[in-house]
C-alpha cells in the first residue's frame, strides 16, 4: 500500500463533503504479493518446507486473527470517537454494542494507512487467493492432480484477479461510502472472508472428486463466461460516467437519468444513473452472474455435501440484503430521480420476476 507506486485517485465525496484519496495500486500490489507467494514456494521447498502448513494450522491461525480482530475493532472504535481521522466520524447514539459492531469511522487512517482498503482489499481479498492456491498444493501433495481443485483454483482466482483490476470502482461501493470500519466490516474481512470464501478449495482437499474432461471444460467454460458478464456490468456503468454520457452502451446512446442531488452542506451534485444495458435489464442483474459463478466453482464438489454450497447460499442471502440497502441509500440521495430510475427498470435483480 505505501511502497508500489499507483495514480492517486479520489473516492466519492462523503456526506461530511470530505474526498477521500486512494493510491491505485491494488494490481500491482496482487501481482507482487503472489510472485512473492510463488517465490517463496520454491525456497520452501529447496528446504524442505511447504506453506501448505497453512492448511495443517489453519484453526489456530483463524483463532488468532478472531482475537486480534475483536481487539482491533475495539482500537478502532476508540479512535473514532477520541482521535478520528475525518469528520465522518463519531458515536451513532445507538449504545456502545451498536457501535462496536457498526464502527464509529466512515474512513480511519493509521499512520497514513487507510484501514478499510487494507482490511477489505490487502488482507481479505489477498488472503482469499493464497489460500486458494495452498489449498490446492495441498491437494497435489496428497492426490496428485485433481481436475475438479484445477477448475475451482482457475475460476476463483479469475474473479480475484478481476477484482484488483477493479479496485479503484470498489471504492464506490456502500463497504466503503456507507459502512463505517467496526465489526461487521472488519471482523468480516478479517476472518470471515478467509474462512469462508475459499470453503470450496478446503473441502477439497480431503473430499477430491475427478469430474473427467468433458464436465471438467464445461464448468470451466461457464464459470469464465460468468465473471465476464459481471465484470462487463460493472464497467458499463463506470465507463458511462467516466464519458459523463457521452458514449455507446450495446451499440446505441445510452438512456440516462442525470439525478441531482444534496450532500449535508447543501451543496447541489449531480450523477448518472445508467437506465440501459445491463442496468436496463434490472436494478442488480450483475448479481446474477456472480451468484451463478460461485455456483459453477462449488458445483466442481459435486452434490454430496451441502458444506462446500454455504458460500454460494450465504452470497444469496448477501447480495438481496444488500440490494435492498443499497435501494435504500440510493432513495434516500436521489429521491425523485431514483424512482424514476425504478418505474423505467422495474425489476430489482430478475428480470421479470423480482
Ligand atoms: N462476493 C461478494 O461477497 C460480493 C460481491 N459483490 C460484487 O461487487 C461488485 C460491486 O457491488 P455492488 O453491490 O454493485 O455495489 P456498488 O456499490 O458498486 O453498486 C451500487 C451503486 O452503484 C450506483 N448505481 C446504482 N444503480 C446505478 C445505475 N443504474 N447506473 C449507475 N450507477 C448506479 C449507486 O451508487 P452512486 O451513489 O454512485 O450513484 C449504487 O449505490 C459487484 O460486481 C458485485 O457482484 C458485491 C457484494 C458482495
Ligand atoms: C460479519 C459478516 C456476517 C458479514 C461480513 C461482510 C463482509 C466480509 C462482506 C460484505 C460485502 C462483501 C464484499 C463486497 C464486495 C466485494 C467485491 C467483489 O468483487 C469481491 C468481494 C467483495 C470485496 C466482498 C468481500 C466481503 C464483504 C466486504
Amino acid at each position: 500500500m505505501v511502497v508500489l507506486p499507483g495514480k492517486e485517485v479520489q473516492g466519492p465525496v462523503t456526506p461530511k463533503g470530505n474526498v477521500p484519496q486512494y493510491k491505485d495500486n491494488g494490481f500491482l500490489h496482487y501481482c507482487v504479493t503472489m510472485a512473492g507467494f510463488a517465490i517463496l514456494t520454491i525456497v520452501l521447498k529447496y528446504n524442505g518446507l511447504t506453506p501448505t502448513v497453512v492448511y495443517d494450522r489453519f484453526g489456530e491461525l483463524l483463532g488468532f486473527m478472531n482475537v486480534f480482530a475483536l481487539c482491533f475493532v475495539f482500537l478502532l472504535y476508540i479512535k473514532g470517537i477520541t482521535r478520528p481521522s475525518t469528520s465522518d466520524s463519531g458515536k451513532t447514539g445507538g449504545g456502545f454494542v451498536f457501535d462496536y459492531y457498526w464502527g464509529t469511522e466512515l474512513y480511519p487512517r493509521i499512520c497514513g494507512i487507510d484501514v478499510k482498503v487494507f482490511t477489505n482489499c490487502r488482507f481479505g481479498m489477498t488472503v482469499w487467493p493464497l489460500l486458494v492456491c495452498i489449498y490446492a498444493l495441498k491437494s497435489y501433495e496428497i492426490h496428485g492432480f485433481v481436475d475438479s481443485m484445477f477448475v475451482t483454483t482457475i475460476l476463483q482466482l479469475t474473479y480475484i484477479t478481476k477484482f484488483f483490476t477493479w479496485e479503484a470502482g470498489y471504492m464506490h461501493t456502500i463497504d466503503i461510502i456507507l459502512d463505517r470500519s467496526g465489526y461487521y466490516i472488519c471482523w468480516g474481512c478479517l476472518c470471515w472472508l478467509p474462512s469462508l470464501y475459499p470453503i470450496v478449495s478446503h473441502y477439497l482437499v480431503t473430499h477430491p472428486l475427478r469430474l473427467g474432461t468433458p464436465l471438467a471444460t464445461s464448468i470451466l467454460v461457464f464459470g469464465l463466461f460468468s465473471v465476464l458478464i459481471n465484470y462487463l456490468a460493472d464497467l458499463q456503468r463506470q465507463d458511462v460516467r467516466k464519458a459523463n454520457g457521452d458514449c455507446l452502451v450495446w451499440g446505441r446512446k445510452p438512456d440516462l437519468i442525470r439525478a441531482k442531488y444534496r450532500i449535508e452542506c447543501g451543496e447541489v451534485r449531480e450523477s448518472i444513473l445508467l437506465a440501459s444495458g445491463w442496468w436496463g435489464l434490472s436494478r442488480h442483474f450483475h448479481y446474477i452472474p456472480e451468484i451463478l459463478l460461485s455456483f459453477f466453482w462449488t458445483v466442481t464438489t459435486g452434490f454430496e455435501n451441502v458444506l462446500p454450497y454455504t458460500y454460494v447460499i450465504v452470497l444469496v442471502i448477501l447480495l438481496t440484503h444488500r440490494s435492498f440497502r443499497d435501494e435504500h441509500k440510493c432513495s434516500m440521495k436521489y429521491g425523485v430521480y431514483w424512482q424514476e430510475y425504478c418505474t423505467k427498470v422495474r425489476h430489482r435483480i430478475i428480470p421479470f420476476l423480482f
